[in-house]
């Protein structure tokens, strides 16, 4: 059996409050979860839900305040320096906005080139790198010497994944992508996405607050909701046939592009809504 790149058990994240004797806010409340090699997990949940923290934490950029988060089998609370520098090469990560993501006044080539500094590779090495990058992210060799402001939402994105794949991670957190590209972007970039995990294996935790983006993209998909995970299985089963009253709610809500469908789905929005009418009228709510 393949042993999974990672795994987080029992994730709890508390933030400070500020305020005389509050309680700190409970945002990740014994979340587990794991990603094999080459996976794309998905994590989906409204606004708040805690997404976003889950990511970070595997990051190690979240006040974790109990459970465990294990890569390769090491807990990466406990790593020493020297292995914390190789974790964060191992672990890249490509955030929302593509325009604060890169330093506006770096070339690509600079961009590109920053991360492979720890590597101590010579300046052939790196520009040939840069340029098999830019290839993979189906951007031109001469996009090199421009400046970021020189590019569209979504070429700025394929730079900004160009740069989380300069060191070959093993995984990258993806906090919502493609949220801020418009939807024939959106549907590119996804594919570049899928494109570069056929080609690297590379593993993806892919947070999104859009059911149909992860449904793309992921092999398993993770639903959260107030902090936990309330469902979590095969991709085509979470998003097509979702056990949780949550998931459902979060399917009959995503947009559908297809009119049969669109029926389909307010037929089904009308059964669900008769049925917890009908089960709060027998348990005396209503
Ligand atoms: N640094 C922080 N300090 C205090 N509370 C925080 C902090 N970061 C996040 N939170 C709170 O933790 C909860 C989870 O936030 P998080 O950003 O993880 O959710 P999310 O599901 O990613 O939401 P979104 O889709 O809006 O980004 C939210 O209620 C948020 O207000």
């Amino acid at each position: 059996m393949t042993e999974p790149l990672l795994v987080v058990e029992d994730l709890h994240v508390d933030y400070p409050v500020k305020g005389w004797r509050r309680k700190p806010f409970k945002a990740l409340n014994g979340v587990s979860l794991d990603i094999l090699p080459g996976e794309c997990v998905g994590l989906v949940g409204e606004s708040g839900s805690g997404k976003t923290t889950l990511g970070r934490a595997v990051l190690g950029l979240a006040p974790v305040t109990g459970g465990s988060i294990r890569f390769k089998g090491a807990e990466i609370g406990t790593l020493s320096r020297r292995e914390r520098r190789r974790l964060s090469e191992e672990i890249q990560v490509v955030f929302q906005d593509p325009y604060s993501s890169l330093n506006p006044s770096l070339t690509i080539e600079q961009s590109l080139t920053e991360p492979l500094r720890v590597k101590k590779v010579s300046a052939a090495d790196a520009s040939r790198r840069v340029r098999t990058l830019l290839d993979q992210v189906g951007l031109p060799s001469n996009a090199a010497g421009r400046l970021p402001r020189e590019f569209s939402g979504g070429q700025r994105q394929r730079i900004a994944i160009a740069r989380a794949l300069a060191l070959s991670p093993q995984l990258i957190v993806c906090d919502e992508p493609v949220s801020a590209l418009d939807l024939s972007t959106q549907a590119r970039v996804l594919d570049l996405f899928k494109d570069i995990q056929e080609a690297t294996g590379v593993a993806y935790l892919f947070v999104s607050h859009d059911l149909a983006v992860v449904r793309h993209l992921s092999h398993r998909v993770a639903v959260m909701y107030h902090g936990e995970i309330v469902e979590y299985g095969p991709g085509d089963k979470v998003t097509s046939d979702p056990e949780h009253p949550y998931t459902q709610r979060l399917l009959l809500a995503a947009p559908v592009p297809d009119p049969a469908l669109q029926e389909q789905r307010r037929a089904d929005r009308r059964r669900l809504l008769d049925a917890q009418n009908e089960m709060a009228l027998q348990s005396g709510a209503l």
